[in-house]
């Protein structure tokens, strides 16, 4: 029997441990471009530590998965952030627990990330590779390209199975506050 593990909805405030929410509301921003440009600033920083190396910009192209989401691993990379942002507006799951050299169960959270919103997972930080939902969808990627071991990856002590919640279910697209 799998640990079931609700998710949800994804805000700055409840994601603060794990790393930064990329979205227009309540973000910092102002015109530019002579005012036909809005630019919505330093939504999260590119950390890059250990041996130098240099941030990255990917496209990740995630198969759809169905809930119950049933998870067998967390991963993490100790020596940068790692930023995922949707390109097709879908929402997508996002399963995290604090970093640390292990974590248990109750350690886990999971999110449902609107369409509009991206995260910035912080250095260390466990989450499970991306969890993409109703389609094939696209991300942009910001993440590390260097020399280091920049990827560990922990079995879970048992199964977990990720559920919607029952209100979050239609979250769709719809955008968030501006
Ligand atoms: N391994 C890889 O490039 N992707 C994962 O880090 C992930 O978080 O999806
Ligand atoms: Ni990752």
């Amino acid at each position: 029997m799998a640990e079931r593990l609700v998710a949800r909805p994804l805000t700055r405030e409840a994601f603060a441990p794990f790393g930064e929410v990329l979205q227009t509301g309540g973000a910092e921003h102002f015109p530019i471009n002579a005012g036909t440009t809005e630019r919505y600033h330093a939504l999260a920083a590119v950390t890059l530590d250990g041996p130098p190396a240099r941030a990255i910009l990917s496209i990740f192209r995630g198969q759809p998965v169905t809930p119950p989401v049933r998870l067998a691993l967390l991963e993490r990379h100790p020596l940068g952030s790692q930023a995922f942002m949707p390109l097709d507006r879908r929402p997508y799951l996002v399963v995290v627990a604090p970093p640390g050299e292990g974590f248990a169960l109750g350690d886990l959270h999971a999110f449902l990330a609107r369409g509009d919103q991206g995260v910035s997972y912080a250095p260390g930080v466990w989450h499970h590779p991306l969890l993409a939902l109703e389609a094939v969808s696209d991300f942009l990627v910001v993440d590390r390209d260097g020399p280091g071991n920049n990827c560990d990856e922990r079995p879970l002590p048992a199964p977990v199975e990720v559920v919607l919640p029952a209100a979050a279910a239609g979250a769709g697209n719809e955008e968030g506050p501006r």
